[in-house]
């Protein structure tokens, strides 16, 4: 059978849009997919120059790159630039759009392409605060149209791999829970147009990092099968601040599952990250450690710990799963919202909308306890 064939609009084309839309250029066999294939029908700028270098950066790959293989197999024969978002959102020949905007932007981008009838991905993080993303759900669900978060760490070979090990119950039950996100990120030498200095865009280390401690928390923690509480709130935080323009430099949350445990959760953009120590499930019988970058970790290790006073190992082993080779690891997120699309499913059951909405509240409850300059700050919400 033929595989089924996903038409995208892109939204934006900044850094992250050309790694997605360089991903959904990649021949799906290179990651044992025959089911989806991805084509780019359209590409969104503020201003149509913008879109056509994007499109033509893309048709000129250089010598061995991976994502060659798309224009050589039509995947961007149809490719349309316009110099709007909404051409994109009004083109016929687009099924689903990619937001790849400031994070202020998210809802508005997002909003207005479920309006137009488009089933939508949406970067990370998904909104600015709850009541945006409580009323895209609501749009979604009452338009029946997918929707889903674009955090690509979820289908990654190594998430789905630490998920056996949780299912297979031999580490028990969770007691506690860490994981960090840090980097030494030099906002002196950027402007004040910077998205991680600009609190206009939503800046600061909480919305641009935060998905991905979270994301650790929500597979280790939040989708254990030792877990019962669905809405798993933030018990204590702490933001140091970038005095400059008063976006959190770093943040600290402490988040609790009733019942089971707490987790510790850190962004920081003053420190590099903890190398071998990103992310931490310590369980009744041992530990499983997933090592730096959170965004696309590739090894975990695994430490049964025979007497629970000493803290001693028994046997570490320790498990590689990298994303295959060529992809940059943005393609697994667009073959889900290709396989649900093509099964009419309006929501991802490995992303679902439940979960992203737990995390934008902790992300809320954050910025409203610390004292940063987006402290109260709303999205795009009714511009
Ligand atoms: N999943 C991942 O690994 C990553 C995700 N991200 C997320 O992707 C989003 C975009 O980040 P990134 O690509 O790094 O950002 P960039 O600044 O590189 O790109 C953002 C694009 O948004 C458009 N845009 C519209 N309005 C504005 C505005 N007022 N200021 C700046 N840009 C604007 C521009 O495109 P145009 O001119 O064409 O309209 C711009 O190129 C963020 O939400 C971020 O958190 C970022 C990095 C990695
Ligand atoms: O999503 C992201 O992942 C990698 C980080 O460096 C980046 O700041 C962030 O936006």
């Amino acid at each position: 059978m033929s595989p089924y064939t996903l038409q995208w609009g892109i939204i934006a084309t900044g850094n992250i849009s050309g790694q997605f839309a360089r991903d959904l250029l990649v021949d799906p066999s290179s990651r044992e997919v025959s089911d989806v294939t991805h084509q780019i029908t359209a590409v969104g700028s503020r201003s149509v120059e913008s879109a056509q270098r994007f499109i033509d950066g893309l048709k000129n790959p250089g010598e061995g790159d991976s994502w060659e293989w798309g224009s050589k197999n039509g995947k961007l024969d149809q490719v349309r630039a316009h110099g709007s978002y909404d051409g994109v959102y009004n083109d016929p020949n687009v099924d689903a759009i990619y937001v790849g905007t400031p994070h202020n932007l998210h809802y508005k981008n997002t909003k207005d392409a479920l309006l137009a009838g488009k089933h939508v991905l949406c970067e990370k993080p998904f909104t600015i605060d709850i009541d945006e993303l409580e009323d895209l759900v609501a749009i979604a669900r009452e338009k029946n149209l997918f929707l889903m978060e674009a955090v690509w760490t979820r289908f990654h070979p190594i998430a789905y791999a630490v998920e056996e090990v949780l299912k297979s119950g031999k580490l028990g039950k969770p007691k506690r829970f860490a994981a960090d996100f840090s980097m030494e990120y030099d906002l002196d030498s950027k402007p004040d147009s910077n998205q991680f200095v600009d609190p206009a865009l939503g800046g600061g280390s909480l919305l641009d990092m935060g998905p991905y401690p979270s994301v650790w928390a929500m597979l280790l923690v939040h989708r254990n099968p030792h877990n019962q509480d669905q809405n798993p709130k933030v018990v204590s935080s702490y933001q140091s601040i970038y005095p400059r323009s008063g976006v959190d430099l770093s943040s600290r949350w402490i988040v609790k599952w009733e019942g089971l445990c707490h987790g510790q959760l850190v962004t920081d953009l003053t420190n590099s990250g903890l190398r071998e120590n990103t992310a931490a499930l310590q369980c009744e019988e041992g530990d499983l450690i997933i090592e730096y970058p959170p965004q696309k970790p590739e090894t975990f290790h695994i430490m049964p710990r025979p007497d629970r006073y000493l803290a001693s190992v028994k046997e570490k082993t320790t498990h590689h799963h990298p994303v295959h080779q060529g992809n940059h690891g943005m393609s697994y997120e667009a073959d889900e919202v290709a396989r649900c699309i093509r099964d009419g499913k309006i929501e991802s059951d490995r992303m679902p909308l439940e979960e992203s909405k737990v995390v934008q509240r902790w992300f809320d409850s954050v910025r409203k306890n610390g004292i940063s300059s987006t402290k109260d700050m709303k999205g795009s919400a009714g511009q």
